[in-house]
């Protein structure tokens, strides 16, 4: 199975949100930045390396949160939302099409990749 990393970028009560370009899969849902994991790194790396790719941002990634296993009709993922500080630095998308700082409490009124709705109300159980 596919191994996702996604960062939860949560700050003054507030989580970072991207959205996927035109042309991408899942094109105009929002979800949280990252990207498959490579097998010679750890999580944590992945979202280093995927937080520089998508955003140009460096960050430090923290621990697990919580993960999501969700079958999509071109296979299973599992999403691993990893803690994450990025700072007040604004983010310059090479990938996505908008970024958003959401309320921890307007989070589920967005189009959430279908993975990252069960991670969303985990997150907003845990700081909302
Ligand atoms: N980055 C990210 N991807 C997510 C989230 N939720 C979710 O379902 N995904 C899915 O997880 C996969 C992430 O893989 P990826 O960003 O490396 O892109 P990809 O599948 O096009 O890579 P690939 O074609 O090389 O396998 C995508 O299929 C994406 O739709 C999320 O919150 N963040």
């Amino acid at each position: 199975m596919k191994h996702v990393a996604a960062a939860l970028a949560i700050k003054d009560g507030h989580i970072l949100l991207t959205r996927r370009a035109p042309g991408q899969q899942l094109e105009g849902y929002w979800e949280f930045p990252g990207g498959k994991q490579e097998p010679y790194e750890t999580i944590q790396q992945c979202i280093e390396r995927e937080i520089r790719e998508e955003l140009s941002l460096s960050c430090t990634a923290g621990n697990i949160f919580t993960e999501s296993t969700y079958r999509y009709e071109g296979g299973a993922i599992k999403l691993i939302g990893v803690l994450v500080d990025l700072g007040h630095e604004a983010p310059e998308l090479t990938v996505h099409d908008r970024a958003e700082w959401v309320p921890l409490t307007d989070m589920l009124g967005y189009e959430l990749a279908p993975a990252d709705i069960p991670i969303a109300k985990e997150v907003i159980n845990a700081y909302g």
